[in-house]
């Protein structure tokens, strides 16, 4: 089906859905109260874990490409208990299916191995060459709380996002079911749940359920036409700190959205609206310092663009993944149908005074 990125989309995929597995059962024994109860402790080793899994598959398979990734492995160093259990966690943690574990290679050797694969996240980016960006765990709040979360990889070129896969362990896997913030803080049954979104530029975007082996067969998807804005529905951070949360009312009520927003955690906001179970996704800069980060938005991006529609920043740009780790030269995120998209980017410039 796809052509010059086939193997580079097929990698991702199972890479995502390996590091899943790991997420998944750190929730599952969260949940259960077997891994510790401090907050912070499940969502660290599921961020670690979920990392190194992903940059062992890229080294194996594309040893020299450039990887920026958002975890590091300096805490790590210094705290030889929580490395034993990453550890143990990331060598138990394969792919059901024994050829597509092959294709992923021989994994993380050891505890000193498992730092320098961290370790390969810190690129710089930029304008040149092949850079995966990696979040291993975006939407770390909704991780915990049994909300949405996702595992994102991208891969640019030159700047430009080529390839995005988004696992999303879990939303719906019926591209149909409506709007979904999650499963619930001590919810273990994901039953029903469990979707990939990836796409390749030029050449669309698909979903297909988040297995334990192979890929399953995936189906093309498209973003929904917003015939009226009366029923459109959008999609905002639950996080107030992330994105401004009162302007997005009065935009939205500029607008004419007559329903409240939908707040779910991670860039499972950017595979909702690809999909058409949301329209609308708007993220409005709270501080004029924050930068947002590349790997939060780099698979995001290109799957919502592929599915038909437009992504661009407050001011209208689209998003400058060659500026380096950050998107130094963007203020937000927009993303809307192409259809609409300038009617929604005006909305917002009149709220914001822009
Ligand atoms: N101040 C501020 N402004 C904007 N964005 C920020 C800010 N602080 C953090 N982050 C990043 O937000 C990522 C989480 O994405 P969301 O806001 O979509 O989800 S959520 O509401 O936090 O659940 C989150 O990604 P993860 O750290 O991977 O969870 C952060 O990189
Ligand atoms: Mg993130
Ligand atoms: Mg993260
Ligand atoms: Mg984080």
């Amino acid at each position: 089906m796809t052509t010059i990125y086939a193997r580079e989309l097929e990698i991702a995929q199972l890479a995502v859905q390996r590091a899943a597995i790991l997420t998944k059962r750190v929730f599952r024994e969260k949940a259960k109260g077997t891994v510790s109860k401090d907050d912070a402790s499940p969502v660290t080793i599921g961020d670690f874990g979920a990392q190194a899994l992903i940059i062992s598959a890229l080294r194996h398979n594309f040893p020299h490409d450039d990887i920026v990734a958002e975890e590091e492995a300096s805490a790590l160093r210094e705290d030889a208990k929580l490395r034993g259990m990453i550890w143990g966690l990331v060598r138990e943690t394969k792919l059901e299916d024994v050829a597509a574990e092959g294709l992923l290679g021989r994994g993380v050797r050891d505890e000193a191995d498992l730092l320098d694969v961290l370790d390969r996240g810190k690129s710089a980016g930029g304008r040149v060459g092949r850079v995966w960006t990696i979040d291993p765990i975006d939407g770390t709040k909704g991780f915990l709380r049994g909300g949405q979360y996702a595992i994102a990889l991208g891969l640019l070129e030159d700047g430009d996002v080529k390839v995005g896969v988004l696992g999303c362990p879990n939303l719906p896997v019926d591209d149909e079911a409506p709007l979904d913030v999650g499963i619930g803080e001590n919810q273990t049954d994901e039953e029903g749940r469990g979707v990939i979104f990836s796409a390749v530029v030029g050449e669309g975007a698909w979903s297909r359920p988040l297995g334990t082996g192979a890929l399953q067969e995936g189906k093309k998807i498209r973003m929904k036409d917003i015939a009226d804005m009366a029923n459109a529905s959008f999609c905002e951070s639950v996080e107030a700190g992330h994105s401004n949360q009162s302007e997005a009312a009065q935009i939205a009520q500029k607008l004419g959205i007559t329903k409240p927003s939908v707040r779910m955690d991670s860039q499972a906001k950017y595979g909702s609206i690809a999909r058409g179970a949301g329209d609308i996704y708007l993220r409005l800069p709270t501080s004029k310092t924050y930068q947002e980060k590349i790997w939060d938005h780099a698979a995001g991006d290109l799957i919502v663009r592929e599915a038909g529609g437009q992504v661009t920043d407050t001011k209208g740009q689209r998003l400058d993944f060659g500026a380096g780790r950050t998107l130094a030269s963007n203020s937000g995120v927009i993303a809307a149908p192409a259809g609409v998209h300038s009617q929604v980017l005006k909305a917002v410039q009149d709220v914001l005074g822009l």
